[in-house]
Protein backbone atom coordinates (compact mmCIF):
# COMPACT_ATOMS: atom_id res chain seq x y z
CA UNK A 1 0.00 0.00 0.00
CA UNK A 2 1.63 3.22 -0.54
CA UNK A 3 0.17 6.48 0.57
CA UNK A 4 0.59 9.90 -0.82
CA UNK A 5 -0.09 13.32 1.01
CA UNK A 6 -1.75 16.03 -1.06
CA UNK A 7 -2.62 19.55 -0.21
CA UNK A 8 -6.38 19.43 0.84
CA UNK A 9 -7.22 23.01 -0.01
CA UNK A 10 -4.94 26.66 -0.66
CA UNK A 11 -3.48 27.36 -3.85
CA UNK A 12 -1.70 23.77 -4.44
CA UNK A 13 -4.59 21.75 -4.41
CA UNK A 14 -6.03 22.77 -7.71
CA UNK A 15 -2.89 21.81 -9.48
CA UNK A 16 -2.17 19.04 -7.87
CA UNK A 17 -5.50 17.25 -8.05
CA UNK A 18 -5.72 18.53 -11.92
CA UNK A 19 -1.76 16.83 -12.35
CA UNK A 20 -3.25 12.94 -10.84
CA UNK A 21 -5.69 13.39 -12.89
CA UNK A 22 -3.48 13.64 -15.83
CA UNK A 23 -0.80 10.82 -14.34
CA UNK A 24 -3.54 8.37 -14.77
CA UNK A 25 -4.39 8.32 -10.90
CA UNK A 26 -7.63 10.73 -10.45
CA UNK A 27 -8.28 11.67 -7.14
CA UNK A 28 -12.01 10.38 -5.51
CA UNK A 29 -13.10 10.53 -2.20
CA UNK A 30 -11.97 14.04 -1.79
CA UNK A 31 -13.58 16.84 -0.29
CA UNK A 32 -12.95 19.41 2.27
CA UNK A 33 -13.85 17.24 4.91
CA UNK A 34 -12.64 13.29 4.26
CA UNK A 35 -9.36 12.52 5.47
CA UNK A 36 -8.46 9.79 2.74
CA UNK A 37 -8.91 9.37 -0.98
CA UNK A 38 -8.92 6.42 -3.20
CA UNK A 39 -8.03 5.74 -7.35
CA UNK A 40 -7.71 3.71 -9.45
CA UNK A 41 -5.39 1.39 -8.52
CA UNK A 42 -6.67 0.14 -5.12
CA UNK A 43 -2.60 -0.03 -3.60
CA UNK A 44 -2.70 4.25 -3.68
CA UNK A 45 -4.61 5.92 -1.50
CA UNK A 46 -4.26 9.91 -0.37
CA UNK A 47 -3.94 11.77 2.81
CA UNK A 48 -5.51 15.07 2.22
CA UNK A 49 -3.33 17.77 4.41
CA UNK A 50 -2.49 21.07 4.76
CA UNK A 51 1.01 21.74 2.62
CA UNK A 52 2.77 23.22 5.48
CA UNK A 53 2.17 19.39 7.05
CA UNK A 54 3.13 16.93 4.44
CA UNK A 55 6.86 17.31 5.08
CA UNK A 56 6.53 15.99 8.08
CA UNK A 57 3.60 13.67 7.93
CA UNK A 58 6.06 12.10 4.91
CA UNK A 59 9.46 12.43 7.00
CA UNK A 60 7.62 10.11 10.16
CA UNK A 61 6.06 8.03 7.48
CA UNK A 62 2.23 8.82 8.08
CA UNK A 63 2.40 9.00 4.24
CA UNK A 64 5.10 7.15 1.87
CA UNK A 65 4.70 10.71 -0.76
CA UNK A 66 4.39 13.86 -0.61
CA UNK A 67 3.00 16.82 -2.62
CA UNK A 68 4.12 19.77 -1.27
CA UNK A 69 6.44 22.99 -1.78
CA UNK A 70 10.34 23.06 -1.28
CA UNK A 71 9.81 26.32 1.14
CA UNK A 72 7.96 24.04 3.39
CA UNK A 73 9.96 21.18 3.29
CA UNK A 74 13.19 23.35 3.86
CA UNK A 75 11.01 25.10 6.25
CA UNK A 76 10.52 22.34 8.69
CA UNK A 77 13.86 20.85 7.78
CA UNK A 78 11.99 17.44 6.87
CA UNK A 79 14.20 14.60 6.44
CA UNK A 80 12.54 13.06 3.43
CA UNK A 81 14.24 12.25 -0.03
CA UNK A 82 13.66 15.06 -3.55
CA UNK A 83 12.25 12.91 -5.70
CA UNK A 84 10.84 15.15 -8.97
CA UNK A 85 10.69 18.82 -9.17
CA UNK A 86 6.98 19.30 -10.25
CA UNK A 87 7.45 23.02 -11.91
CA UNK A 88 4.01 24.43 -10.18
CA UNK A 89 3.17 26.30 -7.13
CA UNK A 90 6.37 28.62 -8.32
CA UNK A 91 7.19 31.26 -6.30
CA UNK A 92 9.80 32.96 -4.50
CA UNK A 93 10.45 34.75 -0.91
CA UNK A 94 12.24 37.95 -0.90
CA UNK A 95 13.13 40.31 1.05
CA UNK A 96 11.85 43.31 1.21
CA UNK A 97 11.28 46.88 2.89
CA UNK A 98 8.86 49.66 2.29
CA UNK A 99 9.71 51.62 -0.55
CA UNK A 100 10.49 54.93 1.27
CA UNK A 101 12.96 52.72 3.15
CA UNK A 102 16.96 54.15 2.83
CA UNK A 103 17.71 50.20 2.57
CA UNK A 104 19.36 48.84 -0.58
CA UNK A 105 20.93 45.67 0.64
CA UNK A 106 21.04 42.87 2.94
CA UNK A 107 24.15 43.75 5.12
CA UNK A 108 22.41 47.28 6.22
CA UNK A 109 19.97 44.92 8.02
CA UNK A 110 22.26 44.33 10.52
CA UNK A 111 20.24 44.36 14.16
CA UNK A 112 17.16 44.60 12.48
CA UNK A 113 13.87 42.88 12.66
CA UNK A 114 12.70 40.82 9.91
CA UNK A 115 8.77 39.63 10.33
CA UNK A 116 8.14 36.25 8.21
CA UNK A 117 6.44 33.07 7.84
CA UNK A 118 9.69 31.19 7.12
CA UNK A 119 11.70 31.75 10.37
CA UNK A 120 14.35 29.29 9.60
CA UNK A 121 14.97 29.57 6.23
CA UNK A 122 14.58 33.72 6.87
CA UNK A 123 17.43 32.71 9.95
CA UNK A 124 19.87 30.65 7.54
CA UNK A 125 19.76 33.03 4.92
CA UNK A 126 21.07 35.95 7.28
CA UNK A 127 23.24 33.09 9.05
CA UNK A 128 24.84 32.55 5.82
CA UNK A 129 25.96 36.09 5.44
CA UNK A 130 27.00 37.07 8.46
CA UNK A 131 24.39 39.42 9.98
CA UNK A 132 22.65 39.49 13.14
CA UNK A 133 19.09 39.78 12.55
CA UNK A 134 15.94 38.96 14.75
CA UNK A 135 13.11 37.02 13.27
CA UNK A 136 9.31 37.70 14.01
CA UNK A 137 7.62 34.77 13.49
CA UNK A 138 3.94 35.76 11.85
CA UNK A 139 1.37 33.24 10.59
CA UNK A 140 -0.22 35.66 7.59
CA UNK A 141 -0.04 38.57 6.44
CA UNK A 142 3.57 39.11 7.10
CA UNK A 143 3.55 42.55 4.21
CA UNK A 144 2.03 45.00 6.75
CA UNK A 145 4.60 44.23 9.87
CA UNK A 146 6.67 46.88 8.76
CA UNK A 147 3.89 49.31 8.59
CA UNK A 148 2.73 48.21 12.07
CA UNK A 149 6.07 48.86 13.71
CA UNK A 150 6.61 45.21 14.28
CA UNK A 151 9.56 44.51 11.88
CA UNK A 152 11.96 46.34 9.93
CA UNK A 153 11.97 44.49 6.62
CA UNK A 154 9.93 41.36 5.58
CA UNK A 155 10.62 38.12 3.88
CA UNK A 156 7.48 36.73 2.50
CA UNK A 157 6.20 35.01 -0.75
CA UNK A 158 5.80 36.89 -3.77
CA UNK A 159 5.25 35.52 -6.98
CA UNK A 160 3.22 38.39 -9.30
CA UNK A 161 4.51 40.48 -7.13
CA UNK A 162 1.59 42.69 -6.84
CA UNK A 163 1.20 41.80 -2.89
CA UNK A 164 4.24 44.24 -3.00
CA UNK A 165 3.20 46.76 -5.22
CA UNK A 166 0.13 47.17 -3.25
CA UNK A 167 1.51 47.39 0.23
CA UNK A 168 4.59 49.63 -1.11
CA UNK A 169 7.60 47.32 -0.71
CA UNK A 170 10.47 47.03 -2.48
CA UNK A 171 12.49 43.52 -2.49
CA UNK A 172 15.86 43.58 -1.46
CA UNK A 173 16.86 40.35 -2.77
CA UNK A 174 15.92 36.94 -3.45
CA UNK A 175 15.92 34.59 -0.63
CA UNK A 176 14.41 31.36 -1.88
CA UNK A 177 12.89 29.86 -5.25
CA UNK A 178 10.36 27.34 -4.55
CA UNK A 179 8.17 24.82 -6.66
CA UNK A 180 6.05 22.10 -5.78
CA UNK A 181 7.98 18.86 -5.43
CA UNK A 182 7.44 14.96 -5.23
CA UNK A 183 9.12 13.40 -1.62
CA UNK A 184 9.33 9.59 -0.21
CA UNK A 185 9.53 9.36 2.88
CA UNK A 186 13.40 7.55 3.25
CA UNK A 187 12.54 3.98 3.99
CA UNK A 188 9.64 4.24 1.05
CA UNK A 189 12.44 5.61 -1.57
CA UNK A 190 14.28 2.59 -1.30
CA UNK A 191 11.77 0.62 -2.37
CA UNK A 192 11.97 0.77 -6.53
CA UNK A 193 8.69 -0.74 -6.79
CA UNK A 194 5.03 1.49 -7.66
CA UNK A 195 6.62 4.81 -6.16
CA UNK A 196 9.08 4.80 -9.12
CA UNK A 197 6.38 4.24 -11.32
CA UNK A 198 4.34 7.07 -9.57
CA UNK A 199 7.51 9.18 -10.20
CA UNK A 200 7.39 8.31 -14.05
CA UNK A 201 4.06 8.70 -14.58
CA UNK A 202 4.41 12.59 -12.85
CA UNK A 203 7.59 12.70 -15.30
CA UNK A 204 5.65 11.44 -18.47
CA UNK A 205 3.16 14.42 -17.29
CA UNK A 206 5.45 16.90 -17.34
CA UNK A 207 7.42 15.50 -20.90
CA UNK A 208 3.97 16.37 -22.46
CA UNK A 209 3.35 19.92 -21.21
CA UNK A 210 3.44 22.09 -24.01
CA UNK A 211 3.26 19.39 -26.94
CA UNK A 212 0.86 18.58 -29.89
CA UNK A 213 0.74 15.88 -31.62
CA UNK A 214 0.34 16.58 -35.08
CA UNK A 215 -1.12 14.03 -38.05
CA UNK A 216 -1.89 14.72 -41.51
CA UNK A 217 -2.23 12.61 -44.78
CA UNK A 218 1.34 13.31 -47.74
CA UNK A 219 1.70 12.44 -51.04
CA UNK A 220 4.64 10.33 -51.55
CA UNK A 221 6.57 13.32 -53.47
CA UNK A 222 5.81 15.28 -50.39
CA UNK A 223 7.63 13.72 -47.68
CA UNK A 224 10.91 15.01 -47.65
CA UNK A 225 9.32 18.64 -47.98
CA UNK A 226 7.33 17.91 -44.98
CA UNK A 227 9.86 16.22 -43.01
CA UNK A 228 11.84 19.54 -43.65
CA UNK A 229 9.11 21.62 -42.21
CA UNK A 230 8.20 19.44 -39.20
CA UNK A 231 10.58 20.90 -36.26
CA UNK A 232 11.77 17.81 -35.35
CA UNK A 233 11.25 16.41 -31.50
CA UNK A 234 11.64 12.68 -32.79
CA UNK A 235 10.53 11.09 -35.68
CA UNK A 236 8.49 11.53 -37.77
CA UNK A 237 6.57 8.32 -38.21
CA UNK A 238 5.75 7.58 -41.57
CA UNK A 239 2.95 4.96 -42.75
CA UNK A 240 1.41 3.77 -45.56
CA UNK A 241 -2.19 4.67 -46.02
CA UNK A 242 -4.16 1.48 -47.11
CA UNK A 243 -6.06 2.72 -49.54
CA UNK A 244 -4.20 4.98 -51.38
CA UNK A 245 -0.99 4.08 -52.63
CA UNK A 246 0.50 7.31 -53.42
CA UNK A 247 -0.44 8.63 -49.71
CA UNK A 248 1.62 8.94 -45.91
CA UNK A 249 0.42 8.96 -43.26
CA UNK A 250 3.24 11.44 -41.29
CA UNK A 251 2.72 11.95 -37.20
CA UNK A 252 4.78 13.59 -35.15
CA UNK A 253 5.34 15.34 -31.60
CA UNK A 254 5.94 19.54 -32.03
CA UNK A 255 5.98 22.56 -29.52
CA UNK A 256 2.99 23.98 -28.68
CA UNK A 257 3.95 27.35 -29.80
CA UNK A 258 5.23 25.84 -32.85
CA UNK A 259 1.91 24.71 -34.12
CA UNK A 260 0.74 27.18 -36.00
CA UNK A 261 3.63 28.04 -38.26
CA UNK A 262 4.31 24.28 -38.59
CA UNK A 263 0.72 23.88 -40.05
CA UNK A 264 1.01 26.47 -42.53
CA UNK A 265 4.06 26.05 -43.75
CA UNK A 266 2.78 21.49 -43.76
CA UNK A 267 -0.19 23.18 -46.20
CA UNK A 268 2.00 24.85 -48.36
CA UNK A 269 4.28 21.67 -48.94
CA UNK A 270 1.30 19.59 -49.83
CA UNK A 271 -0.05 17.67 -46.02
CA UNK A 272 -3.45 17.38 -45.94
CA UNK A 273 -6.20 16.06 -43.06
CA UNK A 274 -3.60 17.80 -40.53
CA UNK A 275 -4.68 16.92 -37.02
CA UNK A 276 -3.72 18.62 -33.93
CA UNK A 277 -4.19 16.63 -30.84
CA UNK A 278 -3.03 17.21 -27.16
CA UNK A 279 -1.32 14.86 -25.36
CA UNK A 280 -1.52 14.23 -21.85
CA UNK A 281 1.49 11.79 -21.77
CA UNK A 282 4.63 11.35 -22.78
CA UNK A 283 7.24 8.26 -22.52
CA UNK A 284 10.17 8.19 -24.00
N1 LIG B 1 1.36 33.41 -4.68
C1 LIG B 1 1.59 32.52 -3.75
N2 LIG B 1 1.33 32.81 -2.46
C2 LIG B 1 1.53 31.90 -1.50
N3 LIG B 1 1.99 30.67 -1.71
C3 LIG B 1 2.29 30.33 -2.97
C4 LIG B 1 2.10 31.21 -4.05
N4 LIG B 1 2.46 30.59 -5.17
C5 LIG B 1 2.88 29.36 -4.82
N5 LIG B 1 2.79 29.21 -3.49
C6 LIG B 1 3.19 28.02 -2.74
O1 LIG B 1 2.08 27.42 -2.09
C7 LIG B 1 2.47 26.86 -0.85
C8 LIG B 1 1.59 27.44 0.23
O2 LIG B 1 0.38 26.83 0.13
P1 LIG B 1 -0.68 26.92 1.33
O3 LIG B 1 -1.80 26.02 0.98
O4 LIG B 1 0.02 26.75 2.63
O5 LIG B 1 -1.00 28.44 1.28
P2 LIG B 1 -2.23 29.21 0.67
O6 LIG B 1 -2.72 28.61 -0.59
O7 LIG B 1 -1.78 30.61 0.60
O8 LIG B 1 -3.31 28.98 1.79
P3 LIG B 1 -3.51 29.88 3.09
O9 LIG B 1 -4.87 30.48 2.87
O10 LIG B 1 -3.48 28.91 4.21
O11 LIG B 1 -2.43 30.90 3.14
C9 LIG B 1 3.95 27.20 -0.66
O12 LIG B 1 4.73 26.10 -1.04
C10 LIG B 1 4.16 28.35 -1.62
O13 LIG B 1 5.48 28.42 -2.11
O1 LIG C 1 3.07 38.15 -5.39
P1 LIG C 1 1.63 37.81 -5.24
O2 LIG C 1 1.06 37.16 -6.47
O3 LIG C 1 0.81 38.99 -4.81
O4 LIG C 1 1.46 36.66 -4.12
C1 LIG C 1 2.09 36.71 -2.88
C2 LIG C 1 1.13 36.84 -1.74
O5 LIG C 1 0.25 35.73 -1.69
C3 LIG C 1 0.35 35.09 -0.44
O6 LIG C 1 -0.59 35.54 0.44
P2 LIG C 1 -1.96 34.76 0.73
O7 LIG C 1 -3.01 35.27 -0.19
O8 LIG C 1 -1.73 33.29 0.70
O9 LIG C 1 -2.29 35.24 2.19
P3 LIG C 1 -1.43 34.91 3.53
O10 LIG C 1 -0.24 35.84 3.51
O11 LIG C 1 -2.39 35.21 4.61
O12 LIG C 1 -1.05 33.46 3.44
C4 LIG C 1 1.73 35.46 0.05
O13 LIG C 1 1.85 35.35 1.45
C5 LIG C 1 1.91 36.86 -0.45
O14 LIG C 1 1.37 37.78 0.45
MG1 LIG D 1 -0.92 31.89 2.08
Amino acid sequence: MIRIAIPNKGRLNEPTVKLLKEAGLPVSDGGERKLFGTTTDPEISFLFARAADIPEYVQDGAADIGITGIDLVSETDADVDLMLDLNYGKSNLMLAVPEDSSIESVEELEGMKIGTEFPNITKKFFDSKNINIEVIKVSGACEMTPYIGVADAIVDISSSGTTFVLNNLKPVEKVFSSSVYMIANHQSAKRKDKIHHIKTAFESVLNAEGKRYLMMNVPKDSLDEVKEVLPGLSGPTVMKVESESSTLAVHAVVDSDMIFTTVNNLKEVGARDILVVPIERLMP
